[in-house]
């Protein structure tokens, strides 16, 4: 079947996302969308994302970076949508092809009714690029105090691991974790599958180990809560499909102070996974905050760490 390939933007500013109303007469009429189109012969991605959003909102691009690529067919054809995100723009952002225009909070972004190849296009956009992933052998109240400084640097998204906590002290730490975060960031949480099911966080990240074990049952939450899991290989990566997962850590990608024997995968067997993964990817071991605008040239939504996230140094 026909494969279009089509570039959209992923337009950011004060916190908002903007969408652009599909014209009636066109594919996915009446749908919202994220402004592009399809890459004309001899134009890179970036040269044609430029043009349509030239063409189709009057802006003159300044700052964008690669978020990710995904795939679906259509009954008329198949597209090939390659998903950048837009932080800076000259002009005002309008509808210069007569299309409604809006600027949305990305937590509201589930109230809209997208094409179906915009699921993983709408996860990317409602994620911020940095994952935290507590770190091992502190203390409740160090735990959460990291948490508080974290959030104050504007950390957005966490998963609560403590492997050296065991019920029910783990769920007191994660009850007050969720406190912590409540209008501030999503929290993710590790544990028990017994409990975390009607446990109030924004959702939950399973281990490897859970999905080899659970993958086949499907997806056990609502998709207004968070699924999401640790990927090492090609295999994982398939389980966490099938599980219906939001998004995964995929790691390590380069060495680790905690997993100092484990093999990296390196950056480039990264991006041929991510590449062939259909939704976002945070790459994960001996990474940094900085390390997100590589991240994102690998294809990846951003960066999860332990370490190189926690607002202090770690013996
Ligand atoms: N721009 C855009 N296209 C999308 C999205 N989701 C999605 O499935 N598509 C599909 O991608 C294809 C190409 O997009 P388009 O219609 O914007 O192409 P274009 O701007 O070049 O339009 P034209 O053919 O009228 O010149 C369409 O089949 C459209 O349905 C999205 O979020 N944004
Ligand atoms: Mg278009």
């Amino acid at each position: 079947m026909e494969q279009i390939k089509v570039v959209a933007a992923i337009i950011r500013q004060n916190g908002r996302v903007l969408l652009a109303r599909r014209a009636k007469h066109k594919h996915q009429g009446g749908l919202w969308e994220f402004p592009g189109g399809k890459i004309e012969a001899g134009e890179s991605a970036e040269q044609a994302l430029k043009r349509e959003l030239k063409e189709e909102l009057a802006i003159e691009v300044t700052k964008l970076n690669p978020v990710f690529q995904t795939s679906h067919q259509y009954p008329e054809y198949g597209v090939h949508l390659d998903i950048w995100e837009v932080t800076a723009f000259e002009g005002e952002a309008g509808g210069a092809e007569g299309q409604e225009v809006i600027w949305v909070q990305p937590k509201n972004l589930l109230q809209y009714d997208f094409p179906a190849a915009n699921k993983a296009i709408i996860t990317a956009a409602r994620l911020s690029n940095r994952y935290l992933i507590t770190p091992e052998n502190l203390d409740r109240a160090e735990i959460i105090e990291g948490i508080r400084i974290a959030l104050d640097e504007g950390i957005k998204l966490i998963c609560l691991r403590a492997p050296h906590f065991f019920d029910p002290d783990y769920r007191d730490l994660a009850i007050d974790a969720v406190g912590v975060c409540a209008g501030r960031a999503d929290l993710l949480v590790k544990g028990a599958f017994e409990w975390l099911g009607d446990f109030p966080s924004a959702g939950w990240h399973v281990t490897a180990e859970q999905l080899r074990k659970l993958a086949d049952k499907g997806r056990p939450l609502p998709a207004n809560r968070w699924l999401a899991a640790s990927c090492h290989n090609e295999q994982e990566l398939a389980l966490a499909k099938k599980m219906g997962v939001d998004f995964v850590t995929l790691s390590p990608v380069q060495k680790t102070a905690t997993h100092p024997d484990v093999e990296p995968l390196g950056w480039e067997r990264a991006k041929q996974l991510i590449a062939d993964f259909d939704r976002p990817v945070f790459v994960l071991g001996g990474l940094t905050g900085q390390d997100v605008p590589t991240a994102q040239q690998a294809g990846a939504q951003g960066v999860a760490a332990i370490r190189g996230l926690w607002p202090y140094e770690l013996d």
